[in-house]
């Protein structure tokens, strides 16, 4: 297992080398995002708040028999419009974070995930809806009920959690493991179709020769 908790140096673009899988936290600030991620990695939950400025976790794991890297980006959640652009351009995945205490960061997710598609210029991204925080149930001012309606909403997966409790790291560990699931998924699809679209363009210009008789004829191979 590695692990590298650094400040950020964005490589903007799609240079994820097999096996790696970007994700970015997004949220409100205080929702718990750094908390999720290093419960994730470490195990340990960090009960101090101290802001975040920008950190990309390093973390290498094995999910379903494949190793993984996993990028892990920790944004800042600091400000109206925490996020910058590059962020929607180089993750692969996005987890989306509101806590169940805090109303106004759960309406600001819907808000965030629509300025990831507008920059991505593509509404079908991969996705996954976190309401945290359910340890602090007599301070809930989100139900269960609207966290879900609102996932179907937003076509992505939904869990609720606490980085706070010990007995949570393995459904945290699952939202992780199962956001990867779907990018790989989703990659197979991608070059499966790209397989596809480059044997059908050979097959077309293997006609094409065939039609302007640039095959080579058999006659020229055989000696008499
Ligand atoms: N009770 C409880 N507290 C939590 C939970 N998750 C995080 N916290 C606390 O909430 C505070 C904020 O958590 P962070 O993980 O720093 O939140 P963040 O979203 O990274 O915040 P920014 O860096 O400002 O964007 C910290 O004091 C955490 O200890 C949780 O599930 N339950």
């Amino acid at each position: 297992m590695a692990y590298n908790g650094s400040r950020l140096k964005l490589s903007n673009g799609s240079d994820a080398k097999d096996g790696t899988c970007k994700i970015v936290m997004l949220g409100c600030p205080g929702v718990g995002k750094t908390a999720l991620t290093v419960r994730y990695i470490t195990k340990r939950f960090i009960g101090e708040y101290c802001p975040t400025l920008e950190s990309v976790y390093k973390y290498q794991t094995v999910i379903d028999e494949d190793d993984v890297r996993l990028e892990i980006l920790d944004t800042a959640g600091q400000g109206r419009y925490p996020w910058k652009d590059g962020y929607a351009l180089w993750a692969d995945c996005f987890i989306f974070v509101y806590s169940i205490t805090d109303r106004f960061s759960f309406h600001e997710v819907a808000q965030i995930k629509r300025q990831v598609e507008n920059v991505r210029k593509s509404s079908s991204i991969i996705g996954l809806l976190v309401a945290n925080k359910n340890d602090l149930l007599h301070d809930r001012q989100v139900s269960e009920a609207e966290g879900e309606e609102l996932a179907d909403e937003l076509g992505c997966r939904y869990c609720e959690v606490s980085a706070s409790e010990g007995c949570m790291m393995e459904s945290i560990a699952s939202m992780f493991q199962d956001l990867y699931k779907d990018f790989r998924k989703s990659k197979q699809q991608r070059e499966g179709r790209q397989r596809k679209t480059s044997s059908s363009a050979r097959f077309k210009q293997a006609i094409q020769k065939v039609i302007s008789g640039k095959t080579p004829s058999k006659r020229s191979n055989s000696s008499s």
